[in-house]
């Protein structure tokens, strides 16, 4: 196993456990993966669903964990006991942000309107050129397959080009993301690269 080129990567994923052991068994794989690789992790924070399965393997493994939690989230009944380092926030945007700013690549495992929310704000900011970092979606027994579909009915349609579906590194085992995110080059043409001074002044605001 080798060394990983990233120090931190950033998990979206739900704060449910979702119905399939798979799902369960992705998150403590992908934390094991991490560990072995000697990455530290940034999530959400809390203990609750795959988030805290996710961060207990890699806090069980040595490594590592800074939990970014909104203030109101973070009563223990609603998100329960953070492991490692507790970053609080003001509000979900300068958690994305404070998320972002910590990490060098991007990894969505399965979960909700909260995952799906985050995971397309880091690939819109890639296709913007406001970031570079990879963006990962561990495909855990194909469930992501339907959203793949749409992009690919949106790249169809004219709405994504080629180039930026690209954005999305995809493989269904945590092992698998981790050697492609490991030779991820971002080769996609960045849309507002032009426009330094907008991008520069979002980068600021959102801490990217
Ligand atoms: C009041 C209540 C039950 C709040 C639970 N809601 C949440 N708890 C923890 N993380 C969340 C929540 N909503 C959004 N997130 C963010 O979105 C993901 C989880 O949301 P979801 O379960 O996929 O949609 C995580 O990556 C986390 O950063």
């Amino acid at each position: 196993m080798r060394q990983s080129r990233f120090k931190r990567i950033c998990v979206f994923c739900g704060s449910s456990q979702g119905k399939k052991r798979s799902y369960h068994d992705a998150a403590i794989e992908l934390g094991n993966e991490l560990v072995a690789r000697g990455v530290d992790l940034v999530y959400g924070g809390g203990s609750i669903g795959l988030m805290g399965m996710v961060s207990q393997a890699v806090h069980d493994g040595g490594r590592h964990v800074i939990g970014v939690i909104p203030k109101t989230l973070m009563t223990p009944e609603i998100s329960g006991e953070t492991v490692g380092e507790v970053r609080a926030v003001a509000d979900m945007h300068q958690r994305k942000a404070e998320m972002a700013r910590h990490s060098d690549a991007f990894i969505a495992l399965p979960g909700g309107y909260g995952t799906l929310e985050e995971l397309l704000e880091v690939i819109t900011w890639a296709q913007l050129g406001i970031h570079h970092k990879p963006v990962g979606l561990l495909n855990v027994d194909g469930y992501y397959n339907s959203l793949l579909t749409f992009i690919d009915k949106a790249v169809e349609e004219g709405f994504i080009n080629t180039s930026a579906r690209r954005i999305i590194v995809l493989a269904p085992t945590a092992e698998e993301l981790m050697e492609k995110l490991e030779d991820y080059v971002p080769y996609h043409d960045r849309v507002a690269s032009n426009l330094n001074w907008e991008i520069e002044a979002e980068i600021e605001h959102l801490g990217y």
